[in-house]
């Protein structure tokens, strides 16, 4: 077991940062100006990855601030009712708006998103919205990047980090870049390090590991990368390619390559938080990371091909039949590295 969990706590997870809205289009495989209908759903990679953990199982909470409107009302409700604790929500106090992400579905292959988030609540989560209690209440804890990408959110999310290293809680750190709001790639890198230093487990693209490593190292391979995060302490790194597939490197010197299931897809975005999700599930359960790798890709797969992210995240039975079937017709999926 590469990272151990304090199995005495209530809460498996609370992932922190943004919750928002996603505005899908219904009317896709067309630019968003042509685009005339949408569906809502609720998003933000965080918000995304606590629904695929609740949806797995899991005991999921939250730290993330929301909307005093009915945005707000929509995303505690829905999470609420996907059985997600949601006393670490809290409510903006000067009336900043819900984050807004307008998709664009090109093609099934060519997809984009549009975020709105100027004055986004989620950003303006103080360090007084972090209880210390509630983060030792949990086995681990979900970082993405984005809150790290201004001031107060940053400085709750430290806040946060070290009530986690504090506590033992395990901290999980999702990269997340999403280039709006950042003020420059030096930021990003400095932020991005400071957590990657003290985290236990990292998953990211391979532009996000080289965003984070702006400062100290350029255009490494995978495996200087990897050996370099858990020369920090990191007990897992996982490097994703898109649709070339991702790798797992571990703390005893190991990797683990899988190539993505074939999949029809519909849209390119959302796989990355599916990803999270089933991969962060199964070393929860203690799986081995080969299996946790397959499930994560096969969760990441499933979203692809679906309009949604929080609202089609699939159930363990969901992932197994998946799998299963692609077995049965492509063969084994996995390639040790
Ligand atoms: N076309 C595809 N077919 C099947 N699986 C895919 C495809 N594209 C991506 N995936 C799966 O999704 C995983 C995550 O995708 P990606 O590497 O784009 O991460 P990401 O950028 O974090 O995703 P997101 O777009 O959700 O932010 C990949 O490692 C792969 O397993
Ligand atoms: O992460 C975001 O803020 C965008 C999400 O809302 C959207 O669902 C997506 O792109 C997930 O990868």
């Amino acid at each position: 077991m590469y990272i151990e969990f304090d199995q005495s706590r209530p809460l498996d997870v609370i992932p922190i940062g943004r919750a928002t809205v996603d505005l899908n289009p219904v009317d896709y495989n067309r630019s968003l100006e042509e685009s005339t209908t949408f569906k809502k759903y609720v998003g933000g990679s965080p918000a995304n990855i606590a629904v695929g953990l609740a949806r797995l199982g899991k005991k999921v909470g939250f730290i993330g601030m929301v909307s005093d409107d009915r945005f707000g009302d929509y995303v505690t409700h829905y999470f609420a009712n996907e059985g997600i604790d949601t006393s670490g929500i809290c409510r903006a106090k000067h009336g900043e708006k819900m984050g807004l992400t307008f998709t664009e579905i090109l093609s099934p292959t060519q997809s984009s998103i549009l975020m709105y988030r100027n004055q986004a609540a989620d950003l303006m989560l103080t360090t007084d919205d972090v209880s210390e209690d509630y983060i030792a209440s949990a086995k681990a804890v979900v970082i993405s990047g984005t809150a790290l990408s201004q001031s107060p959110s940053r400085e709750a999310v430290l806040k946060a980090l070290e009530y986690a290293k504090k506590n033992k809680t395990v901290v999980i750190f999702d990269i997340d870049y999403r280039p709006y709001n950042w003020k420059s790639n030096d930021e990003m890198a400095i932020y991005y390090s400071l957590v990657g230093r003290q985290s236990d487990l990292i998953l990211g693209s391979r532009e996000e590991f080289d965003l984070m490593e702006g400062l100290i190292a350029r255009g490494s391979s995978d495996q200087e990368t990897a050996a370099r995060w858990i020369g920090y302490g990191n007990r897992i790194v996982i490097i994703k390619h898109g649709k070339e597939g991702s790798t797992a490197y571990t703390c005893d010197g190991q990797s683990f390559a899988i190539k993505p299931f074939p999949v029809k897809s519909l849209k390119g975005f959302g796989g990355g938080d599916g990803y999270a999700s089933a991969f962060i599930y199964s070393i929860l359960e203690g799986k081995p990371v080969i299996e946790a790798l397959e499930f994560g890709s096969a969760s990441a797969a499933m979203l692809i091909a679906s309009h949604a992210c929080s609202a089609d995240m699939p159930s363990v039975e969901a992932i197994e039949a998946f799998i299963k079937a692609e077995k049965e017709e492509y063969g084994e999926m996995i390639a040790r590295g």
